[in-house]
């Protein structure tokens, strides 16, 4: 992509109305732009971490098993009124009133309207195990969105629903959805600990919240410093067979947030150096709920004694929107966002300093063909910018390389190569360039 036809708007300054480094970043690196109290644009840059966030979300919940749909935004409050939540959900729910004077809403949750689908068409036992997923923008009408994306009114879910016939299938359910999440985060290159929860408005008694330790972090949270050093499932985890012991590896040392924890537990159970109390993100939070939506419902299924029996459920979510400022809290430095290279916007930036110039101009067209046709995701910045602003505006969207070519540089033939992460130079080649980055 060539920065001159882009639409990159990088902020210089550090905008005042953002507390944490993650907002501040997003803005500065023209990532978003907020339109009204916790409601953003997507600008290009930030639109394209999104995606990636999410198609690796993807991944992961079909490596599991979820087969995806897309639910709407706006559901009817009739949905709400079976199941008892309609007022039991309060302020935070965006209510609509249509034309036709139908009470409507801007969608917090799918719980209802997933069982209303299923229900409309499962009938057998033999149709379970069944999890739906989407990728569908929620409101929830939160009465202080602060801190950016981290808690917005308008943001994006992964939300997955499992249907079995009895709990202990249910649970099979949910420890598949566990491990798809170990495996998610890690892609991302995050460490989220599974937490045990409160289950709150979404109901039920099993539930994990699975947490990236940040100091901005909105929960305070208690656990064992062995979660930082374990390792997750690899590719080759069998979805099919039985997952309860990596479940039991990741749940069996202590981890607690703050509306659960019970610090005489905790110090009993973790030796005193091994203790980690700190602040977290939440990024995801797995439900069993058994049939406290298929009951009112009337979400059946007929079972093998061919008696017609309530499945029981559960729900699985992923605040990929959030993830993009969990993932900023947890990989950034003084001079900007350092993006790990599996969900960065692209992967190289390339910086000619003179534009125009017989030496630069050249190798910089040269280059950014051959990395685009390697398949390489390249920012060319072909702006006629100071060099100081080309070199800040690359620090602050922490792309994983900068290639810089500059007259003095090209008259020995040579490129400079940063790695972001590191602040490591090299000066090569432009085919030594190529190498290192294919
Ligand atoms: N206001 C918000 N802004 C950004 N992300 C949010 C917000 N509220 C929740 N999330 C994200 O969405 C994830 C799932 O939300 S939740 O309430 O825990 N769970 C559910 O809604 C269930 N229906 C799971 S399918 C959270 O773990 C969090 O990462």
């Amino acid at each position: 992509m060539r920065l001159s036809r882009y639409f990159l708007p990088i902020l210089k300054e550090n905008p005042k109305e953002a507390e944490i480094v993650s907002h501040r970043l997003m803005l500065r690196a023209g990532m978003i732009r907020q339109q009204s109290a916790g409601i953003y644009s997507w600008l290009p840059l930030g639109l394209r971490v999104l995606n990636k966030i999410q198609r690796i979300v993807e991944e992961e919940q079909h490596r599991a098993g979820a087969v995806q749909l897309l639910m709407p935004t706006v559901q009817s409050a009739d949905l709400w009124r079976e199941s008892g939540r309609y007022e039991a959900y309060g302020k935070e729910m965006l209510r609509i009133t249509d034309r036709h004077e139908r009470d409507m809403l801007f969608g917090p949750t799918n719980e209802e309207m997933i069982t209303d689908i299923f229900r409309s068409s499962v009938r057998s036992y033999k149709d379970l195990p069944l999890n739906l997923y989407h990728i569908q923008w929620k409101f929830r009408d939160e009465v202080r969105p602060r801190f950016g994306v981290m808690r917005g009114r308008e943001f994006l879910m992964k939300d997955a629903y499992s249907f079995d016939l009895d709990q202990e299938k249910a649970v099979e359910s949910y420890n598949r959805m566990f491990v798809a999440y170990l495996r998610t985060y890690r892609r991302m290159g995050l460490t989220a600990i599974p937490m045990r929860a409160e289950t709150g408005p979404i109901g039920g008694d099993l539930s994990h919240e699975f947490i990236v330790l940040a100091e901005t972090g909105e929960s305070a949270v208690y656990c064992h410093s062995d979660f930082l050093e374990k390792d997750i499932p690899g590719n080759d985890v069998d979805f099919d067979g039985d997952l309860s012991a990596i479940v039991a590896d990741w749940t069996s040392n202590y981890a607690a947030t703050e509306d659960v924890v019970d610090m005489a537990e905790f110090e009993a159970s973790v030796p005193e150096d091994k203790r980690i109390s700190a602040r977290g993100i939440e990024v995801g939070q797995t439900f069993y709920f058994g049939t406290k939506y298929s009951e009112p419902m009337g979400a059946t299924v007929t079972g093998p004694d061919g008696k017609d029996v309530p499945v029981h459920m559960g729900s699985y979510g992923v605040g990929v929107s959030r993830l993009l400022g969990a993932i900023i809290e947890a990989s950034h430095d003084e001079n900007g966002i350092i993006w790990p290279a599996s969900v960065a916007p692209f992967h190289v930036g390339l910086v000619n300093l003179k534009p125009g110039d017989a030496l630069t101009d050249p190798v910089c067209e040269d280059l950014y063909a051959k990395m685009e046709a390697a398949g390489i995701e390249v920012l060319y910045d072909d702006t006629d910018q100071r060099a100081g602003a080309k070199f800040a505006a690359m620090d602050v969207i922490g792309l994983p390389y900068q290639v810089i070519a500059g007259p003095r540089g090209l008259k020995d033939g040579l490129l400079e190569v940063k790695d972001r992460k590191t602040g490591e130079k090299e000066m090569l080649s432009a085919e030594a360039t190529l190498n290192k980055l294919t």
